[in-house]
């Protein structure tokens, strides 16, 4: 196995030292051998863990597969991506998400942990075998409708029940629907300009009431999903007060992006839930700095030509996000190198309980780390995704950092910028 010298990193933001990796893990002593890799003015953090990224296999190879996807992953700075289930067919047996898990080690670029799903055929109607996934080949602990709203109370108690034996996660998408029938945008001053049926930030907020009250009752796991509003953040943090055991994610699009985008009609701003205003931005941002909201996850929705290009009517919701989400955080945050490391890869390892990343870059821990250049700019080219998708709301911008290189386990994935294989 190659040993690697990376000269004159910084650590997080600290003074340039030398990182040395060696079978696979960061190292002390001689570096004699060792490939040399100037990283002067480069950062280096622990690899990015994604806890929402949707895969698309089996069943739309054409909009992504588990090699396309996880080599975005790695070009984003990822070493670990968790599988959404709403594949085809869903990922709600052993057999689908033993399937994603086997494609994830073939293709060797990230560790790729499929989510399985809480309902049959995310139908919301009977729960899916959680006990055969949890114990299968994939270990699944975290459990997902994602797209779908596990809507049915006793359902979603059920389930909040049953993963509590072993300490497993309901991952809920909150969007009560029959608030949000026919919706196409954030309900709000620019729909109604529009004319557009709005998705009100009510219908988010409510499921996560219910659903926090519900893990207390329980006692057990909640993370929900791509929070969106202001409102939310205000229940999160009164549940979170109370000592609920209940985490959050946000998209990086959710903290830059705001509805007034859906004036353009272009269905690259249509995603799920829909972008917000400048008030919920704010508000986001710092929950986020102050840990209400737990940790940045991509939502990485890859959709092919013909599902995106089209009337915002009929355009599916979704935005491809694993390449672009270091560089929209470092935009967002600035060089808060630590709270980086850890809303991007320490706490959404932690709540994952993924072991061997989010670690600290100490000797001993597995070399999963990546190198960021923040001083480079870059304009985002949808025609040089890695994914095999092209919707991004970011072409042509410019956005900061530039991802040089992705060590999983101590192998590079990506090196000056470009995925090794
Ligand atoms: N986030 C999205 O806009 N889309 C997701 C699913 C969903 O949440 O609708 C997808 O799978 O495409």
């Amino acid at each position: 196995m190659t040993s690697y010298l990376i000269k004159g990193v910084s650590l997080l933001g600290a003074a340039p030292a030398d990182l040395l990796i060696k079978d696979g893990v960061i190292a002390t002593g001689s570096a004699e051998g060792a490939e040399v890799i100037d990283a002067t003015g480069l950062v280096a953090l622990p690899g990015l863990v994604d806890l929402h990224t949707h895969l698309r296999e089996p069943g739309r190879e054409d909009a992504e597969t588990v090699e396309t996807g996880s080599r975005a992953a790695a070009l984003g700075g990822y070493t670990a991506v968790f599988a959404m289930a709403n594949t085809s067919p869903v990922a709600d047996t052993a057999g689908v998400v033993e399937q994603v898990w086997r494609l994830g080690r073939e293709a060797g670029l990230v560790d790729v942990q499929p989510i399985g799903a809480v309902t049959v055929g995310l139908a919301g109607k009977q729960l899916a075998e959680l006990g055969a996934m949890a114990t299968s080949a994939a270990n699944v602990r975290i459990f997902s409708d994602d797209g779908h709203c596990v809507a049915d109370p006793r359902l979603m108690r059920r389930a909040l029940e049953y993963v509590k034996a072993f300490d497993g996660i309901i991952a809920q998408h909150a969007e009560e629907p029959r608030l949000t029938e026919g919706a196409q945008m954030h309900e709000g001053e620019v729909s109604t300009r529009l004319g557009l049926t709005g998705w009100p930030a009510v219908a988010e907020e409510a499921i996560i009431a219910r659903d926090v009250l519900l893990a207390e009752h329980v006692g057990s796991r909640l993370h929900v999903c791509h929070v969106s509003t202001a409102g939310s953040v205000e229940v999160l943090r009164q549940a979170k007060a109370r000592g609920v055991r209940v985490t959050a994610e946000v998209t990086p699009h959710h903290l830059l992006l705001t509805d007034e985008l859906a004036a353009s009609y272009d269905p690259v701003y249509k995603v799920n839930p829909p972008l917000r205003t400048q008030k919920d931005i704010l508000a986001l941002r710092q929950a986020l700095v102050d840990g209400v909201i737990d940790i940045v996850a991509t939502d990485h929705a890859p959709h092919a030509v013909e599902d995106k290009e089209c009337e915002w009517a009929y355009a599916r919701p979704g935005m491809v996000g694993l390449e672009t989400a270091l560089p929209v955080v470092l935009s967002v945050l600035g060089e808060e190198w630590d709270l980086i490391a850890e809303r991007m890869s320490r706490a959404p390892a932690r709540i994952a309980g993924l072991t061997g990343h989010g670690t600290d870059l100490t000797a001993g821990q597995p070399a999963n780390l990546t190198l960021v250049d923040p001083s480079a700019r870059r304009v985002v080219d949808p025609a040089e995704l890695a994914s095999r998708s092209r919707n991004t709301p970011y072409a042509g911008t410019t956005l900061p950092g530039r991802i040089v290189a992705t060590f999983l386990r101590g192998e590079p994935t990506v090196l000056d910028g470009k995925a090794v294989k």
